[in-house]
């Protein structure tokens, strides 16, 4: 290992690929402190309605993105931090990074895109698949009920369902729906570890995608045989498109190559480290690594990591991988799948034009007037009860073919009793999750935030009150960037291990929101009517939520 003293004043840089940007910070080693940062918007966000190449319609639940926007966060975001900084690019010891996950991209041998070769520009299957691409639902099905005929022994480390959004179902629906992009592909890649095969030259495949997401426990993938059984011609998917020798997390996957070190001003041949996801690598940086910590990385969507001594098997988790977090300890997921996308959609669908006029004159966001105009009513003030399922249902029921649902609504209705209504929904989902967890014998004993959505001091309150716990808060706006410097650190050999370099460069403060007591009854009694509405909806008393995605997706095939 390189000499602990001599790196404590050298710098590292973590980049958060996250949904729609990515963000850079240049971190001291000493301390975690955050020296400068900069974000670099992905030119062409999600692709969600048209294909940019051909301007064809895409269907509906399809979320694409482009992978040349990601190499241009490279090009601009850690330039730009190092410029924020005044750091001198000759002090920066090691690079780290984290993505959306599972977001897939098809390659052919040398890491190029399928979607940047002229014969697959036009075929929305060679791009990009982002996280949220929930089309590939029947798949998913499928999978899940196979599994569970065949007592397939992976099934119940995933709560006993697969989702939509992760490997297997992705990579049958390219299959299924684009044999010659399937049959092109070498591999199927985690955009966690393409970017750092684009900064190192070299494909290390992270253990914490290829346990949550790709379906690897104790040393193996779903057998040939099984995947047989789903489709004879996916018999042979894990040997040809997934497998691949595995990096852990805080190790290096190899060296910053010259042409990444010209793209990003770095020095060429400092430690990359091994690709992680944007939830998973922010445990660190609010120093939740010790088990029963749970962190909820709450922005676009919301994800929940914890660790635990002990396996454990949590009905609808996303799931338990051992060193899925930290090496030594078994990491656990769960997540909803729309949380600040729901508010966005709200913001943007939802809202009469008099409150953008007002959000405008007052140079404040709809979102900030909304949730000042909500926090002035008593809980339950707006008669009103949501299901927070615009993007489908991640954890417990996985979902993604439910749908979001209000009840309650008048002539007497407003805009803010809807945005406070759907703001409470994501908190009962969030109950939802940790009373799952403590019924299976996972303990929960700290809730710690992270994530954009800390700075909704309302939404904050909700959640202290719907779950009657006090709310930890990270010390850092960057969390997963800055969960990124930290594994930089590690790989860079500053730290024996994540544990250590987290309690010196990680931060939180806790008890920072309380729970107040009238709230928790009050939210106690609309979280049972919450129950209600989400098992006759979720669990199959009632399918007309399917019913009406059928009915759309027919509808739109006909146009
Ligand atoms: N004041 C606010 N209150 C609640 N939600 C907000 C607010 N401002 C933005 N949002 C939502 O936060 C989400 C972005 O979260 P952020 O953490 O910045 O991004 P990401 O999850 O992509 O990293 C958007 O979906 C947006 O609708
Ligand atoms: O599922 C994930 C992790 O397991 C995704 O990375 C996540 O849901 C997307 O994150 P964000 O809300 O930050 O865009």
């Amino acid at each position: 290992m390189t000499d602990v003293l001599a790196l404590t004043d050298s710098l590292v840089v973590g980049v958060d690929f996250g949904t729609l940007s990515g963000r850079a910070v240049v971190v001291r080693v000493r301390d975690g402190a955050e020296l400068g940062s900069a974000v670099f918007e992905y030119p062409h966000a999600v692709v969600e309605e048209t294909l940019p190449s051909t301007g064809r319609t895409l269907p509906p639940d399809w979320a694409l993105q482009v992978p040349s926007d990601y190499v241009d966060v490279l090009r601009h975001a850690v330039p730009n931090a190092l410029k924020a900084a005044n750091a001198k690019p000759e002090d920066v010891i090691g690079i780290g990074t984290d993505f959306t996950a599972c977001t897939m991209i098809p390659v052919t041998a040398d890491g190029t895109p399928l979607c940047e070769l002229d014969e697959f520009r036009a075929e929305p299957h060679a791009y990009v698949k982002l996280w949220k691409h929930h089309s590939a639902q029947g798949q998913a099905d499928r999978i899940t009920d196979l599994a569970r005929n065949r007592g397939e022994k992976w099934l119940p480390r995933y709560g006993g369902l697969i989702s939509s959004e992760w490997e297997f179902a992705k990579g049958l629906q390219i299959l299924e729906e684009a044999p010659a992009v399937y049959a092109a592909m070498w591999r199927f890649v985690e955009a966690a570890d393409w970017i750092v095969w684009q900064l190192t030259g070299n494909y290390v495949r992270n253990a914490c995608t290829a346990g949550y997401k790709g379906i690897h426990q104790d040393g193996a993938y779903p057998s040939p045989d099984y995947l047989r059984e789903l489709n004879p011609a996916f018999e042979s998917f894990v040997v040809d498109k997934l497998a691949h020798p595995l990096g852990q997390l805080g190790d290096a996957a190899g060296t910053l190559s010259a042409q990444a070190a010209e793209w990003t001003g770095l020095p060429q041949g400092i430690a990359v480290a091994v690709g992680n996801v944007d939830a998973h690598v922010t445990a660190p940086a609010a120093q939740a690594v010790e088990p029963g910590q749970m962190v909820a990385i709450m922005g676009t969507s919301t994800c929940h990591v914890m660790n635990g001594a002990e396996l454990r098997e949590v009905p609808g988790m996303c799931g338990v991988v051992e060193g899925g977090i930290v090496p030594g300890l078994w990491g656990y997921e769960a997540g909803q799948s729309g949380v600040g996308d729901i508010f966005g959609w709200f913001t943007h669908h939802g809202v009469p034009p008099e409150y953008h006029e007002t959000a405008r004159e007052r140079g404040i966001s709809v979102h900030e007037l909304l949730t000042e105009l909500a926090a002035r009513q008593r809980v339950g003030e707006h008669g009103l009860l949501a299901l927070d399922w615009h993007s489908g249902n991640r954890s417990v029921l996985v979902d993604h073919e439910l749908s979001g649902l209000i009840v309650g609504q008048t002539l007497a209705t407003r805009a803010e009793d809807t945005y406070r209504a759907l703001l409470e929904a994501t908190a009962f989902g969030t109950r939802m999750i940790i009373d799952t967890f403590i019924d299976a014998g996972v303990p929960v004993t700290e809730f710690v935030v992270a994530g954009g959505l800390i700075r909704n001091p309302l939404l904050m309150q909700i959640y202290a009150d719907v779950l009657d716990m006090p709310l930890s808060v990270i010390g850092s706006a960057n969390g997963p960037a800055l969960g990124s410097a930290i594994h930089a650190a590690v790989a860079a050999g500053a730290y024996p291990d994540i544990r250590a370099a987290a309690a010196a460069m990680g931060s939180v403060e806790r008890d920072v929101y309380l729970p107040i007591p009238t709230n928790v009854s009050g939210y106690e009694e609309l979280f049972t009517d919450y129950l209600t509405l989400h098992d006759h909806f979720g669990r199959g008393a009632n399918e007309v939520m399917r019913r009406l995605k059928r009915r759309r997706r027919k509808a739109k095939e006909q146009q």
